[in-house]
């Protein structure tokens, strides 16, 4: 005689395909009914493959018809399929339509402040966001989130981004490691970790994945524009000189890598008084201008220093969210809406493509690490691609 707990062990021995682990286990058994020889089974699954979920339904049946019943009707939910987009390339994480790099020249400029608070603004404008803390050397992501000690769900061998109260899921190495803990990364650590992020992190169906990188111009940018291809560069700096400097070294690279440059954005750009709301200049302000030129591109916004912003981070409170009505939170959402602007035009356009920076290695040679040359007007000689 079929009942709920008999069908519920029954579907405790349909596998996942795909995996070793059945529907039961995995937590994707929504609902179950039984009336007399009737069976309905409800299941909300992570894939978005139709053939995934016709060989659930089929199974199903196939095991539960064996138990006697007689009407076996499998409702099964999914994500939607992977959206049509115009980028190009290779792709680790088709299900992301644009993705956004955010870098800085040097540390310390309020990279990390401007990925949440752009994302968070982007999301509250009505998108599917999510950011990857891809800066595995200082992950300040969870606690600017207030996700502090928030542990991810694993699925089979992939696991789910936090969702977090701003409507932005979120995936980190701070997440995955011990708070205070500390790696030291070499260059292929850096380049598995990163791909690994896009490709074993069950990422939504997004409008755009905010990417919060390693201040510098190193292996994780590289990796990262050849895995999926960006759709946009946004540059963080402070008005100084030297901070300058170094910026132009995040967009030359941008040049390099093949990446529309979205522009700049000045943080720390003046002073805003908590008392009497006037602005004033402590680091400069508006000087990002001149090289924002220089490259062809605008900025995009003009962040002051407010200590509601400071505040915000440490307490996992980010100012976009908590004081949307703030000086501060109108200019993040102007430069959330001038980035979603250029994203749309580089889309119009014909799209990202990374298929430019692919590694050239001819296949049968490995690719070596060391010594390579590959700017050397197009002859490569005993690097990544020699063909030695
Ligand atoms: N406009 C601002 N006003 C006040 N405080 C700010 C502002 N921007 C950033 N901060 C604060 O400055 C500190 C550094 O910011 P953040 O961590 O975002 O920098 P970062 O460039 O990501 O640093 P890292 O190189 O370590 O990743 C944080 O405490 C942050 O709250």
């Amino acid at each position: 005689m079929l009942n709920e707990a008999k069908v519920k062990e029954v579907l405790g021995t349909v596998a996942y395909p795909g995996f070793t682990k059945d529907i039961v286990t995995f937590g994707f058994v929504k609902a179950v009914e039984v009336s007399g020889d009737r069976v309905f089974v409800e299941l909300d699954i992570t894939s978005s493959a139709p053939e995934v979920a016709q060989q659930l339904r089929d199974e199903i049946t196939k095991k539960l018809q064996l138990e006697g019943a007689k009407e076996v009707v499998v409702n099964i939910h999914q994500p939607k399929m992977p959206r049509e987009t115009s980028s190009r390339g290779k792709n680790l994480a088709p299900q992301v339509k644009n993705f956004v790099m955010i870098s800085s020249g040097k540390g310390g400029v309020g990279k990390s402040t401007t990925t949440v608070n752009l994302a968070i603004a982007t999301a509250m404008q009505g998108k599917k966001v999510g950011i990857l803390d891809a800066d595995i050397y200082g992950p300040n992501i969870p606690r600017m989130m207030g996700i502090l000690g928030a542990q991810p769900e694993v699925v089979g061998n992939k696991v789910k981004p936090i969702e977090t109260k701003y409507g932005v899921e979120v995936m980190s190495m701070g997440v995955l490691m011990e708070e205070g803990q500390s790696l030291i990364w070499r260059g292929a650590m850096i380049m598995k970790a990163v791909e690994q992020f896009l490709r074993d992190i069950l990422w939504s169906d997004l409008d755009v994945l905010f990417i919060d990188m390693p201040p510098g111009t190193g292996d994780a940018q590289l990796t990262l524009a050849q895995s999926v291809p960006v759709t946009a560069g946004v540059t963080v700096t402070t008005p100084q000189m030297v901070s300058l400097d170094d910026s132009r070294r995040s967009l030359d690279m941008f040049k390099k890598l093949h990446i529309p440059i979205a522009g700049i954005v000045e943080n720390m750009s003046g002073f805003i008084c908590p008392n009497c709301s006037t602005e004033s200049d402590i680091f400069g302000k508006g000087t990002s201008h001149d090289v924002a030129l220089e490259y062809g591109t605008s900025v995009l916004g003009e962040i002051p220093i407010e200590p509601a912003i400071r505040e915000g981070g440490d307490e996992g409170k980010p100012v976009v969210f908590y004081h949307p009505e703030s000086e501060t939170a109108k200019r993040y959402h102007q430069a959330a809406n001038r980035l979603w602007h250029f994203i749309e035009k580089v889309n119009e356009e014909g799209g990202a493509s990374n298929e430019m920076i692919q590694p050239t290695t001819p296949p049968g040679v490995s690719a070596c690490s060391t010594g390579g040359n590959t700017q050397s007007g197009g002859h490569q000689d005993g690097g990544c691609g020699c063909n030695h």
